[in-house]
């Protein structure tokens, strides 16, 4: 079913059930790759908090969790000017980190938290989102571990707001 959200019409795109599964990979790969590892998962306030607490939940090892808060985004555009809200209160150096984003769309925010992070001498880095959109993406910068790639339209739930709304529905919606 249509939902609205403010001026703007929603259509259903991704169910609880299809998430959950996409979610349940992704752990599975992260478990697999950093098993020898204690990875530090550095979560991208607001809109990862629904994701990165389902993949935490089944990342069944032993891992750092620490919250950044970067924004962009105005309605649907993005600003092209990331600002840091929220800073980092952890001390990288020598971690493994695996960013935690709900979508990566024109890459803007993996880039300014790539820059963040580099400024200590980690022991790697990589990304994991659950939405990356490959036609908006404009940097160069490897998105290792990806949910779904999806076409260039905004979206919404499951952590992902439209002017702050809509964040708390368990679905994903696309804009019509
Ligand atoms: O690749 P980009 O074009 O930079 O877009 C991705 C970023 O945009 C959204 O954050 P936003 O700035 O809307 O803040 P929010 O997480 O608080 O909603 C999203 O959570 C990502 O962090
Ligand atoms: O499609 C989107 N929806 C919500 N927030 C976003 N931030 C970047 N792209 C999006």
């Amino acid at each position: 079913m249509e939902i609205q959200i403010l001026d703007k019409t929603f259509v259903p795109y991704l169910s609880a059930l299809e998430i959950d599964a996409e979610v349940q990979r992704l752990a599975k790969d992260l478990l697999n790759d950093y098993k020898n590892e204690v990875p530090v998962f550095l979560v991208v306030l607001n809109g990862a908090f629904i994701f990165a607490a389902d993949l935490m939940k089944q990342y069944t090892s032993a891992a750092e969790i620490s919250f950044i808060k970067m924004a962009s985004y105005n309605g649907t555009e993005t600003t092209g000017n990331v600002t840091e809200l929220l800073g980092l209160d952890i001390d990288l150096t020598n971690k493994h980190v695996v960013i935690v984003e709900d979508i990566v769309d024109t890459g803007n925010t993996i880039a300014a938290l790539y820059n963040l992070v580099n400024r200590f001498k980690v022991k790697s880095i990589n990304t994991a989102t659950l939405f990356f959109k490959p036609e908006a993406y404009k940097q160069t910068i490897d998105i290792k571990y990806t949910g779904f790639s999806i076409e260039n339209k905004f979206i919404v739930g499951y952590g992902l707001d439209y002017n702050k709304q809509g964040r708390n529905l368990g679905e994903v919606y696309q804009i019509k």
